[in-house]
């Protein structure tokens, strides 16, 4: 439309003006075809944002989604082991990236690659002379472009490094502010975070500074360009070759074919930021679940009658963690779990109780060995089924932003308020809610700061109860409250217990006592398990256990 808008323009001067026998009346006819291809070159520019603009934000829309969906595929598994700014920025800034990628610059490409060609070609059939020395410089342009990749990628890939290194940090800073105010540790947290600005803003700058070298040189090229032809032009005027409407059509048409390659020399920056982000956004589509979905997926019977679980040999090493080592995180463990009945897991620091748990859970599938739930594997086992075959309650526990029912919701998003109340009344915490100014409703605030650790795990049961899971896990549920809390605590997790296979991650002897069986971890290994009456006669870390904590209580 430009090309032709400037051609019928040159033709209405021509007739209007600079033609031997002025023409009138002729002049409407080009007029009028400047005029249409004005309001047509209106129309597709603005088709042209329009469709840019939808595809970019249906692009952003769908990534997000398949990218959460994606992480909550991977689950705990993938989340703990990378920071979690990372994953925001990926997810929020990394899509956003490459909205403008998909939106602006990719856009911009067809633009330019097809604009100038059309341009040229009309040139060409106007004035050959123009027509070569302006086709030779628009190829100039995105010829160049695999030289300034090289340098122009690799500093965007640095500087999108640094951005998720700040961001992590950032993210990291206002989790941890509560532990960083009582080490007093605001001041070398600080500078790490100064250090990190500064890495992000000399990435920046050099980002920047590349980007605005490829610019200038790339609009010298085309404005040397112009200027080639237009000189040409000029002098082949004054030999007359070239009259003076096809001078004027020279430096229209030749204006226009660099006009769409300037323009993509804007939004190489969004291209290149886009093609970095995109690797983060890719590489976290791509990932290897640490738990894959079965390929033919078994059920294992009525899911709320409890299971007998059953680990085989079981060795475990988290992805990347012992390299080399050969100190798994569990070794060769092998134990059975009765339906309905508790298992105590206990030994030192790092002896591998947690990640017990979280195989149990499936957040991770063993390298070696087996875990079976009534005989099926939990890795055959319809995910829907492992998902909603265990509850957990934790010495942390989390709850989201938003009102007590809502977090209550989580566990049965269709229990009415009755339905919740009774569950608060048998987590023994029903008192605490009804207290709150706004009951159920009120807002408990990002991870639960409203109310007291005792109190978050008390809502934890009243979640347990609803999901009413065949499979409770309490994760060092009673360590941290006091004596009144503990027998609140106590008494809701008797009731949540029953019926239940339960594996408890347990210290004291007052909770281990309460088990059915308790297996001691040391170092990954199983080391001793059995009934608590039992481990009572023989000497080993039971008996040290129990010493221990005798001394402690005399
Ligand atoms: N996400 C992880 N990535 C890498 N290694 C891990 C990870 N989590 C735990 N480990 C390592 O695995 C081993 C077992 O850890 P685990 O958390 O299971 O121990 P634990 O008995 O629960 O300890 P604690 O009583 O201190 O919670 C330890 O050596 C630990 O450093």
């Amino acid at each position: 439309a430009g090309a032709g808008q400037a051609v019928a323009l040159a033709e209405t001067i021509r007739r209007a003006l600079i033609s031997g026998a002025p023409d009138p009346a002729g002049v409407g006819g080009p007029l009028a075809v400047t005029g249409l291809l004005v309001v047509l070159r209106c129309l597709l520019l603005w088709g042209r944002d329009q469709a840019a603009n939808r595809t970019a934000s249906l692009v952003r829309a769908r990534l997000r989604l398949r990218l959460a969906d994606r992480l909550l595929d991977l689950g705990p598994g993938h989340t703990v082991t990378r920071p979690a700014g990372t994953l925001r920025t990926t997810i929020a800034d990394g899509v956003e990236a490459i909205r403008a990628y998909v939106g602006f610059y990719l856009p911009q490409v067809v633009v330019s690659l097809g604009g100038p060609l059309i341009v040229v070609a009309v040139l060409t059939w106007q004035d050959p002379v123009a027509g070569a020395i302006t086709g030779a410089c628009v190829v100039l342009v995105p010829a160049s472009r695999p030289f300034w990749r090289r340098i122009m990628g690799a500093r965007s890939q640095r500087h999108w490094a640094a951005y998720e290194d700040f961001a992590a940090r950032v993210l990291d800073a206002l989790q941890g502010m509560t532990t960083l105010k009582a080490l007093g540790a605001t001041g070398v947290y600080g500078h790490r975070l100064r250090r990190d600005a500064l890495a992000l803003y000399r990435a920046t700058m050099g980002d920047l500074a590349a980007s605005s070298a490829v610019y200038v040189i790339s609009a010298f090229l085309l404005t040397a360009g112009t200027a080639l032809s237009v000189v040409v032009a000029a002098i082949r005027h004054s030999t007359g070759q070239l009259d003076a409407a096809g001078l004027l059509l020279v430096a229209w048409l030749t204006a226009e074919a660099f006009r769409p390659v300037l323009e993509l020399q804007n939004y190489w920056h969004e291209g290149f930021h886009g093609l970095a982000a995109g690797k983060g956004v890719f590489a976290l589509l791509d990932a290897d679940a640490p738990a894959p979905a079965p390929v033919a997926p078994v059920t294992r019977g009525p899911s709320n009658r409890p299971p007998r679980l059953v680990l085989r040999e079981v060795t475990f090493a988290y992805p990347g963690a012992h390299p080399g080592t050969g100190r798994p995180a569990l070794r060769g463990v092998t134990l059975e779990i009765e339906p309905g009945t508790t298992l105590a897991v206990t030994g030192r620091s790092g002896s591998g109780k947690s990640t017990l748990v979280n195989l149990l859970q499936r957040y991770f599938d063993p390298q070696s060995g087996r875990i079976l739930a009534d005989g099926v594997d939990l890795r055959d086992l319809d995910r829907d089924e492992v998902r909603a075959m265990t509850a957990v309650v934790a010495q942390d526990t989390y709850l989201f932003h938003g009102t007590v029912a809502d977090n209550l919701r989580l566990a049965r998003p269709d229990a009415d308020l009755a339905t919740l109340r009774e569950a608060a009344r048998r987590a023994r915490i029903l008192d605490v809610v009804d207290g709150l100014p706004d009951g159920f409703d009120t807002v408990v605030g990002e991870r639960g700061a409203r109310l007291s650790g005792g109190e978050r795990q008390r809502i934890a049961v009243a979640r347990a109860l609803l999901k009413d899971a065949p499979v409770l896990i309490l994760d060092e549920a009673t360590s941290a409250v006091d004596g009144e809390t503990e027998a609140a605590l106590r008494e809701a997790l008797g009731e949540l217990r029953a019926g239940r296979t339960t594996i408890m991650i347990a210290h004291r002897l007052s909770s281990l006592i309460d088990a059915d069986l308790v297996a001691v971890l040391d170092d990954g290994r199983l080391v001793e398990h059995g009934a608590p009456a039992d481990l009572a006669g023989r000497s080993g870390s039971w008996s040290d256990l129990v010493a221990a904590q005798s001394g402690v209580t005399r």
